[in-house]
């Protein structure tokens, strides 16, 4: 399909004797707000990481906007515009919050040595560009008055946006979120939707999504896959996931 920015095709993941990830297909469309959900151990995380670099998947293809993605490393990959954050923040924590978002574009651009060094023009007006998109983004997230703050010193909901910012800033096509809510009061999660959705309309990028708050993923996503014991089991609208038998019997009945 023309819209389809991502594409994964009988994606699988073994451990040893353990099959994390069987069969798993799905596609995410342009702009799209789409969820992964299941069950704890069901092999979500594990899909992120064979998407996003950090695995290569047993079998399968994965593709954004059509081109290979498997296979290649995670730096690569978010080098072709697929972002993630993390289950548990991964933040430089002793660098501020500043510069953790000019890393960012730093291991994002390709560095030229010899540039740097003589410190060109060119170089001087990327480095002038890259502190501009860095600030824009600390005023985005509300995290201005921190720049200058040890990241490992922000409040937790603070280092959670600023992670998502991370990804921001190197200005993905796909945004994958690992359980963004997770830890966060209701407040903050109410906010996390407005901006999950905010992010897509201002900035065109489709969301990936695994999250276990029910009411964040059937409030914010368009389709949401459901797994259990590494395959998938429905997809489907919120309305046709949360009437779905197999379902509620997974993964709903639980809580
Ligand atoms: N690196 C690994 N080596 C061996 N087994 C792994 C590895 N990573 C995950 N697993 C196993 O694969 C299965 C799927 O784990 P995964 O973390 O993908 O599930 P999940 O759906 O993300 O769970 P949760 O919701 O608890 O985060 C689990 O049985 C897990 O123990």
């Amino acid at each position: 399909m023309s819209n389809t920015m991502l594409q994964v095709d009988s994606l699988s993941m073994r451990f040893g004797g353990l099959l994390a990830v069987d069969g798993v297909a799905f596609d995410v469309k342009e702009r799209e707000i789409f969820a992964i959900i299941g069950p704890n151990g069901a092999g979500k995380t594990t899909v992120f990481n064979c998407i996003s670099g950090f695995y290569r998947p047993s079998t399968g293809r994965i593709a954004l906007q059509g081109q290979d993605l498997a296979g290649l490393g995670s730096h690569s990959v978010a080098q072709h515009g697929l972002v993630r954050t993390f289950q548990n923040v991964r933040l430089f924590k002793h660098m501020t919050a500043l510069e953790n978002l000019l890393v960012a574009q730093h291991r994002h651009l390709s560095t030229n040595l010899v540039s740097g060094l003589f410190k060109t023009r060119a170089y001087r007006e990327s480095e002038r560009k890259a502190l501009d998109n860095a600030l824009h983004w600390l005023d985005y997230m509300g995290l201005r008055e921190f720049a200058n703050r040890e990241a490992g010193n922000l409040a937790y909901g603070h280092q959670r946006r600023l992670e998502i910012a991370r990804c921001m800033v190197t200005q993905p096509r796909v945004l994958m979120l690992d359980e963004p809510a997770a830890g966060l009061n209701p407040q903050e999660k109410k906010d996390l939707q407005g901006l999950i959705e905010q992010l897509r309309q201002q900035y065109g990028v489709a969301v990936l999504l695994i999250e276990h708050d029910m009411s964040l993923v059937m409030g914010v996503s368009e389709r949401i896959l459901v797994m259990e014991h590494g395959r998938p089991i429905a997809l489907g609208t919120p309305e046709a996931i949360r009437s779905d038998e197999r379902v509620i019997k997974a993964y709903l009945g639980e809580e």
